[in-house]
């Protein structure tokens, strides 16, 4: 008899589009949620759009968060209760929405994502990123009931954080490649429909990548759709892998010998033109990344990083140590094969 079940959780309502952070309290009424939210944020998307988001309410409270830890999800958590909040709303980047994932998870409580950046596909899935000492956990939790995308407010945002975005994405063909290794390897389990959704939203990407410029709304549109393709991808795997192999690893690592220097998008996408070389070699596909991150203007060196050349070997070297995932990168890199690989690839 075939046994198996699964749990696909996705957002209810999915808004993209011009002006939408005006539509948070039609959103959370069109969910039949009640009573007093909080609205986790953090400085700067609090200044650009908290008063617009709390104007929609009559009663709310926030919070704001400074780092992306465990400890901040326990003081969101406090600030949940002392508030006796019935729902969370999570404005800002990558990291008020992560926090205000795991916090709403802990407290059984649902949570609206308003991101203002288009800087990863954490915005939309199922997982949160959360490093800890040596290491760092993604950890499962439920995905937002509803996202709201502003494309204005992401047409607003630095630039580089939608570069990011991008590169987060282009990075799920490496992802995708980490991934059917682990399984022709160690049998891990993998999703045809997850792994296909990932890499043909990269492959969307790249090919609209002629349309993606700072100052057009419409970039802000194709990689918002990309992130919640990328997203609902990780949901239907219920695991990060669609969108996270070696090239996140390396970032991670990058997170914690040179933490701050550059976004997880940016790492990303460089570790991914040399995981792609890793895993097909010098006529492989590492050129396509390469360029592909060029046309939409992310770094593609260790200089464009603002991370020196050491600390890039150093993070390929160390990757594998920092997660129990099986990728290209399993059981090490030697430092003369890291040189090689980041000096024939031109990051260093
Ligand atoms: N769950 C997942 O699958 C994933 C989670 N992550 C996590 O997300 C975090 C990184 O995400 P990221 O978005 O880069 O982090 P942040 O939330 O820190 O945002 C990056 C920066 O952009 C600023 N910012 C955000 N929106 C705007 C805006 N509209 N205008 C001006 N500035 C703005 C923030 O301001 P301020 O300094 O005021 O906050 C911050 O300085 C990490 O914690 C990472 O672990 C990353 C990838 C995937
Ligand atoms: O960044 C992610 C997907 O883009 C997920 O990251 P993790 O490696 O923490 O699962
Ligand atoms: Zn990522």
């Amino acid at each position: 008899m075939f046994g198996k079940s699964t749990w696909i959780k996705l957002p209810r309502n999915v808004l993209v589009g011009h002006g939408v952070v005006d539509q948070v309290g039609a959103a959370v009424e069109e969910l039949s949620l009640a009573g007093r939210p909080l609205l986790v944020t953090s400085p700067s998307p609090d200044d650009i759009a908290g008063d617009r988001v709390r104007d929609q309410f009559d009663d709310v409270a926030t919070t704001t968060v400074s780092d992306a830890s465990f400890s901040a999800v326990g003081e969101v958590i406090e600030a949940a209760e002392a508030a006796e909040a019935t729902f969370l709303v999570a404005l800002g980047g990558g990291k008020p929405i992560d926090i205000s994932k795991m916090a709403a998870d802990e407290l059984g409580l649902g949570f609206v994502s308003v991101p203002t950046a288009a800087s990863h596909d954490g915005i939309v899935s199922g997982r949160s990123s959360i490093p800890e000492g040596d290491t760092r956990h993604s950890v499962a939790a439920d995905p937002p009931l509803a996202v709201i995308a502003d494309t204005e407010l992401m047409a607003n945002a630095p630039w580089e954080l939608t570069t990011a975005g991008c590169a987060d994405i282009i990075s799920n063909y490496t992802a995708v490649k980490d991934w059917r290794l682990a399984r022709r390897l160690k049998n891990v389990e993998y999703s045809e429909y997850a792994g296909a959704l990932s890499e043909m939203t990269a492959e969307m990407l790249v090919d609209n990548a002629g349309s993606i410029k700072q100052g057009l709304e419409e970039s802000a549109w194709i990689v918002s759709k990309a992130l919640v393709s990328s997203g609902v991808a990780m949901s239907i795997a219920d695991s990060s892998r669609p969108a996270s192999g070696a090239e996140h690893l390396f970032s991670h690592q990058l997170d914690r010998i040179a933490p701050g220097e550059a976004l997880h998008g940016h790492q990303v996408g460089v570790g991914s033109i040399m995981t792609e070389y890793l895993h097909t070699g010098e006529k492989g596909a590492w050129r396509d990344i390469r360029d592909a991150l060029r046309a939409i203007g992310a770094p593609t060196t260790a200089a464009g990083l603002g991370i020196d050349d050491e600390t890039v070997v150093q993070a390929l070297t160390t990757a594998h140590e920092i997660r129990d995932r099986y990728t290209i990168l399993a059981g090490g890199v030697s430092e003369e094969a890291a040189r090689e690989v980041a000096s024939f690839t031109g990051v260093v």
